[in-house]
């Protein structure tokens, strides 16, 4: 198994790039399964254990996916989509699996997908996907594990309120409804940037998507979409992900590539908290020199303050002298990381959706378990300010969100080192032979 070890003390400086956006690559890829003749590349594409992961399940389906890592790039051509159903072993590995079930229904009127589990942040349900493919007229049975949807006509545009602005139900709903008969209106959907990057992709391959970004999204359905070239946003979480390394250490750092108009709740609150941030053309400059004040934050749909950077902007929070709370209104079960960063000596207390905590306490290095993939980034933050070493695992989870966290990190002057635990026997062995 892998660790991160990160020492604290060092100020972040320097400039760091940010990858094309998970959020945002993983429907892209999915609706990749949309068009029936054309070959699609996109650009940008971040080379995240997920995106591997959606990528075999389109070439399970039958699809030509390969990814050029070397070039950050996919190439995808969905013309002999030859199967319908998409493994377990690969489904259950990440949340966005079910975004392949609106492009299967569009495409072949038939989708056998595992049923989406749960994660650390939640039960993750998936009603207001299905009741947005059953108004377009898809009809649904679960069993053994599995979902089954079929169309027994055609797939017809109709008007849906999302009871919930669920940001994959908006995009499984868009998806299918690209190549239904007639418009579909979804009403109370989702506004996120990377549903306005879908829009984008699916209009560049012929579709007729208008509204995405506000929460009412008109869609014209055609009847086929053809190929394109297309290139992924910015990552706006990993970009607020180095803008609080750079802050937590009090450092002065460049975060190139990143949208500042996708980061306005981050930016605003981290000025809130003292912190200088200049949005410039191609990038956000972070400098922290002077003593963080405590702010409140509460998370919300967008253009709320992002549910991803929440864990990151607490981490920010313990090191701000005086109380904060944040409050987390998108999922129900987000606050796992708070026992960790409490094993670090963090004051901190859970009161229902909210957490209270007392900042500008010495933080100490400890062993701790992320236990989602920001989550994960938040503790190594704390590790970048803690007192001696910190060691970070499980992974898995950094791994499906941030392209080389630990490069990055190092490459703007941070202590840190990702280890195997064979390399770690090794070097006990190499230390009680010299010792
Ligand atoms: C791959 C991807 O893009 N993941 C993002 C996406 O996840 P995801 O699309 O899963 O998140 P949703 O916006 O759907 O979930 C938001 C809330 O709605 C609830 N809900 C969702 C669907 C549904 O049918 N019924 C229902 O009740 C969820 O339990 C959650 O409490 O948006 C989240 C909220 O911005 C982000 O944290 C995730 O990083
Ligand atoms: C929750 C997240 O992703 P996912 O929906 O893929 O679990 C995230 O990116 O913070």
């Amino acid at each position: 198994m892998e660790k991160i070890i990160v020492r604290g003390g060092k100020r972040l400086k320097g400039r760091v790039r940010v990858h094309g956006a998970k959020n945002a690559v993983l429907p892209l890829i999915a609706a990749s399964i949309l068009p029936s003749r054309g070959d699609i590349t996109i650009q940008d594409v971040p080379m995240l254990e997920d995106v591997k992961t959606i990528t075999q399940v389109l070439s399970s389906l039958g699809i030509s996916a390969e990814l050029d890592e070397g070039k950050d790039t996919i190439r995808i051509n969905a013309e002999h989509l030859s199967s319908t159903q998409a493994p377990y072993d690969l489904m259950r590995k990440m949340r966005a699996s079910f975004l392949v079930m609106g492009p299967l229904l569009a495409r072949k009127k038939h989708g056998r997908i595992p049923l989406p589990g749960g994660c650390a942040i939640g039960s993750r349900p998936i009603d207001q996907h299905l009741k947005g493919l059953e108004a377009l007229g898809a009809e649904f049975e679960i069993g053994q594990g599995y979902i089954e949807g079929r169309v027994p006509d055609r797939l017809r545009g109709t008007k849906i309120y999302l009871d919930v602005a669920s940001v994959g139900a908006t995009q499984n709903i868009m998806m299918a409804a690209a190549l239904a008969e007639g418009t579909t209106i979804i009403e109370n959907a989702a506004c996120e940037p990377e549903n306005v990057d879908l829009a984008n992709f699916i209009n560049a391959m012929g579709g007729r998507v208008r509204g995405a970004g506000t929460d009412t999204i008109r869609i014209h359905g055609v009847d086929f979409l053809h190929g394109t070239e297309y290139c992924v946003i910015p990552d706006r979480i990993e970009a607020g992900t180095y803008m609080a390394a750079a802050a937590i250490t009090r450092g002065e750092v460049f975060v190139e590539g990143a949208l500042s108009d996708h980061l306005n709740p981050v930016i605003a609150k981290m000025r809130e908290m003292g912190i200088e941030i200049l949005e410039g053309e191609n990038g956000v400059h972070v400098r922290a020199d002077k003593p963080l004040k405590p702010v409140n934050v509460k998370t919300l749909p967008y253009p709320g303050f992002p549910t991803d950077m929440q864990s990151q902007m607490m981490a920010l929070q313990l090191m701000a002298e005086g109380s904060s709370t944040l409050t987390e209104t998108v999922f129900e079960n987000r606050f796992m990381h708070v026992e960790e960063m409490k094993r670090m000596g963090a004051k901190m207390k859970i009161d229902g959706r909210s957490v209270m905590m007392e900042g500008g306490k010495p933080l100490s290095g400890a062993t701790v378990r992320s236990t989602d993939l920001r989550a994960g980034a938040a503790l190594v933050l704390l590790g970048l300010v803690a007192e001696g070493a910190t060691e970070v695992t499980d992974l898995h989870h950094i791994d499906r969100g941030y392209v080389d966290l630990v490069g990055k990190l190092r490459s703007l002057g941070a202590n840190i080192e990702r280890v195997s635990d064979e390399e770690m026997k090794d070097d006990l062995k190499f230390q009680h032979s010299y010792a």
